[in-house]
């Protein structure tokens, strides 16, 4: 879909357009109540500035759309298919780093009570592997913020994605 026709589509049709971006439909709710965009920059300008508002409520909400990173995303939804395709550089075949994903996923969310959440597209497994050790040194609060950094990224790069 490009921006002239998310513009022209029914309320329903854009949401619908945008809802595998991030599963916080408030936000979804108001890209598409703020139409006509007259650019992508400027839809993106103010997409980022409400995530900017996200706390650790949505954080959690939103997490329900995200498998855990070295976890095959399963199911048919376009979710799940994004979820592959960002992850696509983890090599399922490396046993060992699979494991150490795992355990360390496991860790993070007994610390932290939730999954671990990184942009996956353009890091390998190892990279990201390395930033999962790193964050769980974090104090709970800089772990959030970081957390909310991920997310925002996720959503902004599916949502740039939608429209190019
Ligand atoms: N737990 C996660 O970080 N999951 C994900 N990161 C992405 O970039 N896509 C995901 O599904």
């Amino acid at each position: 879909m490009n921006l002239d026709e998310f513009n022209q589509a029914s309320a329903a049709e854009a949401q619908q357009a945008i809802a595998h971006c991030v599963a916080l439909p408030d936000w979804i709710a108001s890209l598409v109540a703020a139409r006509p965009w007259r650019s992508l920059d400027a839809l993106l300008v103010v997409a980022d500035g409400l995530a900017q508002r996200w706390d650790g409520v949505a954080l959690s909400r939103a997490l329900s759309a995200h498998p855990r990173i070295g976890e095959r995303a399963a199911g048919a939804g376009k979710e799940a298919q994004l979820s592959r395709q960002e992850q696509g550089e983890v090599n399922e075949a490396d046993a060992l780093l699979t494991q150490a994903l795992a355990a360390c996923n496991a860790a993070y969310e007994r610390r932290f009570g939730r999954v671990f959440l990184i942009r996956a597209k353009g890091r390998s497994g190892e990279q990201m592997l390395a930033e999962l050790q790193r964050r769980l040194q974090n104090e709970a609060p800089q772990e959030q913020r970081e957390a909310l950094h991920q997310l925002r990224e996720i959503t902004l790069l599916r949502l740039k994605e939608t429209f190019l």
